[in-house]
């Protein structure tokens, strides 16, 4: 299959490459000049335009949107639009909101899938976690594409209609968020608790068989490695937090109780407030997992 990809970033960039390993070609584009670069010598056909992807692409009208969520991809949309034909088929791979992707996808004469992704950069080798939301035909069309980008075939499925791939992924999210206070506050205790314990060795220990251990504990792990027990300069700044917001709404309109991703989401917006860089080690742990997961910037002491 031909695949259009428009942003080259962290994430964009994987699409591409894991396109090309499983035999697909790759028309890119990117607003940056060294991005498109970097892919053309990859193996992708580069191009310096969003008209110019559609244009390069035969009959088969095949694009997925890796730009920030928000106005680039509607943006990127209405560039792309008059280029395509009734039979395209565009996915938003990011983490854009449910209800955008909904109105999108009304908005379009093409078939449009949203499409929550999951894994981050760290995954570029062994694949992302794919839900999708939209037209039946439009997922099954593309699915030798989500087979490649994904863990495998067992690594993509069809949510829904528009929006449910989104929605299903700002949930996740909020899954994470929660997760990531879980583990940092059972990390607290322990680092400020009554022994002076290695955390590498106990997140080691729990990724062996423990109950709770997790991909999440593994980047514990990894943090506790690379930047010791006590987290070095890692700061207790934790920046991010739409799709976590985003969740909490949805369940304050469901009338669906979330106080641990609430919980988890105010640490952030704390962290922010009363920050000197110094404090609590749970939310210096969130701020450190976010760079293991997603490659987010890690704010350090001197910059908190
Ligand atoms: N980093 C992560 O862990 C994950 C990110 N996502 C989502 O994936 C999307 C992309 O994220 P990243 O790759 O991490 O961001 P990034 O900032 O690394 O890359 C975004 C790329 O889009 C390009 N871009 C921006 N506007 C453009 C436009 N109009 N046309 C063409 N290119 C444009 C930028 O130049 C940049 O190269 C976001 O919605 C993000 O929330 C989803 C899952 C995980
Ligand atoms: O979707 C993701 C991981 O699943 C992205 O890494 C996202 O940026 C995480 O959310 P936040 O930036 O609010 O921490």
């Amino acid at each position: 299959m031909e695949l259009g990809v428009i942003g080259l970033g962290r994430m964009g960039r994987i699409v591409v490459d894991r396109c090309l390993d499983g035999g697909h070609d790759v028309v890119a584009f990117d607003i940056d000049a060294d991005a498109r670069a970097d892919a053309g010598d990859a193996g992708a056909t580069a191009v310096d335009s969003i008209p110019a992807v559609a244009d390069e692409l035969g009959d088969d009208e095949r694009v997925w949107l890796m730009v920030p969520a928000g106005d680039p991809v509607d943006a990127a949309l209405d560039e792309l639009a008059p280029h395509l034909g009734s039979e395209a088929v565009v996915v938003d791979g990011g983490n854009s909101h449910f209800e955008d992707s909904t109105r999108r996808a009304s908005e379009r004469e093409f078939a449009y899938l949203d499409c929550g992704t999951s894994g981050g950069p760290a995954s570029a080798e062994n694949g992302f976690s794919l839900m999708v939301g939209g037209p039946e035909w439009a997922y099954d069309e593309l699915a030798p594409v989500f087979d490649a980008v994904a863990t495998g075939p067992d690594g993509h499925d069809r949510m829904g209609p528009a929006g449910a791939g989104h929605y299903v992924k700002m949930v996740h999210n909020g899954v994470e968020y929660a997760l990531m206070q879980a583990y940092g506050e059972g990390f607290e205790l322990l680092h400020d608790g009554r022994y002076d314990l290695d955390l590498e060795a106990v997140a080691r220990t729990w990724n062996n068989g423990a109950v709770i251990r997790s991909w999440l504990l593994e980047l514990c792990e990894e943090a506790f490695r690379e930047e010791g027990s006590d987290l070095g300069d890692v700061a207790d700044h934790v920046a991010g937090g739409s799709t976590g917001t985003w969740t909490v709404q949805e369940g304050l309109e469901q009338e669906v109780p979330l106080p641990l991703i609430y919980q988890a989401l105010s640490e952030r917006f704390n962290s922010r407030a009363t920050g000197d860089g110094e404090g609590r080690f749970s939310r210096r742990l969130a701020n450190r997992l976010r760079y293991g997961f997603g490659r987010h910037e890690v704010a350090r002491r001197d910059d908190a």
